[in-house]
Formats: structure tokens, sequence, C-alpha cells
């Protein structure tokens, strides 16, 4: 197997409360995995480790050589401050940044990098929005700059963090249409969220999470399983 994430024997505390335990899992190149699992259990907390964000855990992250140190790595957070928004920048502004940890000191962007911004515009069907100043988006415009911001960089992994919860319906399916193109041309994606019923067409892989993983598989085995049936109320 081709794995592109390792994860042995992770084990994470706040204090003396004890967060995750235990945890053991591999994704491999391609898949789409829902991270699910109630309030509180630890799944933001797991991304965080992954994205490097959090350091002091006990256990091994292990990483397919060359994706951490090319930083092919994608982040589509929760959802962005408030103050933010009132930044006055553009679209294409915000969307350049994602180049900003593939540079060197010399932070100034080239004709080339501005190349990469428009064609991730286009890709995500946004180019007209190219100029408008960010505070002035509706939120899936928004949510679509910053997965453009998270995609620009080219990377093999996106990790997104129930990326959808403010989005009506169709703007959410739309979304997740883009999001199953993204993962059919390679991109590993691990997503968590909630809203497991609108994502199970296009995920191959569930982890579900209650400070430690109670199961990890194929979302046909997920479906049929006692864990699902306890996770939704049916049981
Ligand atoms: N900085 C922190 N200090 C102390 N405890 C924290 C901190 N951040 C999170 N926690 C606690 O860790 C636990 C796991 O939080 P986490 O945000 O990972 O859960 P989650 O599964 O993502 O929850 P949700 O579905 O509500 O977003 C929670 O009990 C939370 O209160």
């Amino acid at each position: 197997m081709n794995s592109i994430i390792t994860v042995k024997n992770l084990n994470f505390s706040f204090g003396k409360t004890q967060i995750l335990k235990d945890i053991n899992f591999q994704v491999e190149e391609g898949d789409y995995v829902a991270i699910v699992g109630p309030n509180g259990s630890g799944k933001t907390t797991l991304i965080k480790i992954l994205l490097g964000l959090i350091d002091s855990y006990e256990g091994e992250i292990k990483f397919k050589q060359g994706i951490v140190d090319k930083n092919l790595i994608g982040y589509l957070p929760q959802n962005i401050m408030e103050r933010d928004r009132l930044f006055p920048a553009t679209v294409k502004e915000i969307v350049a940044t994602g180049l900003l940890s593939q540079k060197g000191i010399f932070k100034f962007y080239s004709d080339e990098d501005y190349k990469k911004v428009d064609n991730i515009l286009k890709k995500l069907r946004i180019e007209d929005l190219k100029d408008r100043k960010i505070g002035s988006l509706s939120g899936g415009q928004l949510q679509r700059t910053l997965l453009a911001r998270a995609l620009v960089s080219n990377p093999k992994i996106l990790f997104l963090d129930e990326p959808t919860s403010a989005l009506d319906p169709k703007i959410r399916e739309d979304f997740y249409n883009i999001l199953n193109e993204i993962n059919r041309e390679g991109i590993t994606i691990i997503f968590v969220s909630h809203d497991i019923f609108s994502i199970r067409k296009y995920v191959n892989k569930v982890l579900y999470l209650n400070r430690e993983i109670i199961f990890y598989g194929s979302y046909d085995e997920f479906q049929s399983s006692e864990e699902m049936a306890k996770y939704f109320g049916l049981y």
C-alpha cells in the first residue's frame, strides 16, 4: 500500500485531560476520508496535530516523503474571523497568499504566481470575482476563495474542517462536487464533518472518533455497522 499518512500510537492531553487516546491509522494516496464524531471528540485537535499546529503529542506521525518539506498540504479552516473579512484585500490577493509558504524570504509574487492564481480561480469558476474585496462576498463565494487559497500551491493533501456549516444546501452541493473533482484528480482529502449524509457518496473511508478510534474503514462497512447506527441515534 502507498500510505501518504501513517499515525502510530498517538496520544494527546490538554493539561490532565486526555483528548486523543492510542490513535492508529493510515491514509492511502487518493483517499477521501471523513472524520466524524460527537462535539468535543477530538476531531479538530487531530487535524491540528496532523497539520503540525500542535506538537506536544506522544506517538509517531509519518507523511510520505516530500509532502512536508515541499509544503504539499492545503488546509481549509472551520471559519474565518469576522475581522479578517474586513481586511481590504481582493480575492486575487487572498488566493495569492496561499503561495507564501513555498517562497523564500523575498516574498514578491512573480508573473508565474499570478498565472497560478488565475488558473485556480478559473478551475473553481470564480474568475469573475478576482478583483472583488473579500468583505463583499457571499458565504459561498468566500468559501470558494478560501478553497482556492488552499489549492493554489498544488497540494497533495487537503484538510478541511467543517467548511460547509454556513452554506445553504445548493451551494454546499456545488462545493462537494468541486471537492469530488479535485479528489478524482488525485488529491487526498481529509474532511471533518457532521454532515456525513451529504458526503457519503464521495468518501471512501470513515474515521469515527470519540477521543479514541471507534471505527476506521470503508463507508460501506461503516454504513452497515452498529457504530453508525449508534452515532446517528438509530440504535
Ligand atoms: N486549547 C485548549 N485547551 C484546553 N482544552 C481544549 C483546547 N482546545 C480544545 N480543547 C478541548 O479538547 C476537546 C476536543 O476538542 P476538539 O475541538 O478537538 O473537538 P471536536 O471533535 O473538533 O469538536 P466539535 O465537533 O465541537 O468541533 C474538547 O473537550 C475541547 O474543549
